[in-house]
């Protein structure tokens, strides 16, 4: 029975190629189905299959004229809410100078300056980009304020944006804690987690050398678990380190970046339920070696795509544009790739609900200017996202 206020019932209908990442409803693991078409109702998948057998009925029907769609991005990492931007440390950087994490310094002076005007604006404008780049469904952290009030209002404004919010006080020491790496963690432990913790639904911290050792980001993750928030951990970025170990053993969701990875780390993800979310435009933008994907693949870890969007290591919100670094520099295919920043994103978040294109899940889907999802890769810097479909409404054309 239809509700009131929702969409219309409709029909997506002469889809060439259809991605579900269902592999019961198609081919391999994308659940790929050819001449396919989607029925939306209240918001969800209601049916989806050849188009032969649709269903009739439906309140409208909309045409993709044989173009291919598939479930909308999953990004799972970003760092929207920032003021400032760092486009001088990035055009030093492509002169040679090494990303040392410094400049998060930078964005959170920048950061507690701005108003909530200010922050709103900035994250209106980047989700509003992901959007249009085919991204339904975007976590964000916080991360930049690093006091109890500039946490809270960061998280706040994430939360009007995204379900999926993220409390990253640990990002770095701020400058009045400089030197006092340990009182600044206390701090975070014993007030900043719990004034925070209403509106974030993750805990995160960057383990990594020059940021927070393996006790230290120990101890912020078991103070946001007893919050109630479940862990997510920032690793392995800069070089190896305990982080990707550290967060198989709290049962983190994810562990992000494992841009260096022991044999142990790689046999440790394999066998826990904690994603490898690999985050190729840090690697472009900061010139750095990229993650190796093959090789947590090959073992047999899940792996998971996301932007990274933030203003230092990776300013871009285009997830296709992650999807190509990945097939061409990471050596992923096409398919894992897609899979990765739709299905892997959603594992990473703990849904069920998103990042496929099964009954019941919500109708969050983007029609590409292609004939097929390999023309993500194919076809590297052209938006090929034509229309977007978010909770069965036509957001984006
Ligand atoms: N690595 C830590 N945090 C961000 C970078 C933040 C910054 O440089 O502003 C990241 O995920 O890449
Ligand atoms: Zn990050």
């Amino acid at each position: 029975m239809k509700q009131t206020g929702s969409p219309p019932s409709i029909l997506v209908d002469d889809i060439g190629e259809l991605v579900t990442n269902v592999p019961e409803l198609g081919e391999d693991r994308l659940g790929l189905i050819r001449d396919a078409a989607v029925l939306f109702v209240d918001g969800v998948v209601d049916w989806v299959g050849p188009r032969a057998q649709a269903p009739s009925g439906a309140e409208m029907r909309h045409d993709l004229g044989g173009r291919a769609a598939l479930p909308g991005f999953v990004d799972s990492h970003t760092h929207l809410v920032f003021a400032g931007d760092r486009a001088v440390e990035f055009a030093a950087r492509m002169s040679g100078e090494e990303y040392d994490a410094g400049g998060i310094r930078d964005t959170v002076a920048a950061t507690r300056a701005a108003t909530d005007g200010q922050l709103e604006a900035t994250v209106v404008r980047l989700a509003g980009e992901a959007l249009r780049a085919g991204t339904t469904t975007l976590e964000i952290k916080s991360g930049y304020g690093q006091t109890i009030v500039d946490e809270q209002r960061s998280l706040a404004v994430a939360a009007r944006h995204a379900r999926e919010t993220t409390l990253l006080a640990a990002h770095v020491t701020p400058p009045e804690f400089a030197g006092r790496t340990d009182d600044y963690v206390r701090m975070v432990c014993d007030e900043m987690v719990d004034a925070c913790a209403a509106q974030a639904k993750w805990i995160d911290v960057f383990c990594e050398r020059g940021a927070f050792d393996r006790d230290q980001s120990a101890a912020v993750l078991s103070a946001g678990m007893r919050s109630g928030l479940v862990p997510r951990v920032h690793a392995n970025q800069l070089g190896p380190g305990p982080g990707v170990q550290l967060a198989v053993e709290v049962g983190a969701a994810s562990v992000d970046h494992v841009s260096h990875t022991t044999a142990a780390d790689v046999e440790a993800l394999a066998g826990a339920d904690t994603v490898a979310t690999l985050l190729p435009g840090a690697e472009f933008c900061t010139r750095s070696a990229y993650p190796d994907a093959r090789r947590l693949l090959d073992a047999g870890v899940t792996v998971a795509l996301a932007s990274d969007c933030n203003p230092g290591t990776s300013y871009t919100t285009d997830v296709g544009f992650c999807i190509a670094l990945a097939v061409r520099e990471m050596r992923m295919t096409p398919a894992e790739a897609v899979w990765s920043a739709t299905m892997g994103g959603a594992v990473a978040l703990r849904r069920n609900d998103i990042g496929r294109l099964g009954i019941g899940c919500h109708a969050d889907l983007i029609a590409l200017d292609a004939p097929s999802h390999l023309h993500l890769a194919y076809r590297p810097g052209v938006a090929l996202v034509r229309e977007v479909w978010r909770d069965g409404r036509l957001v984006v054309r």
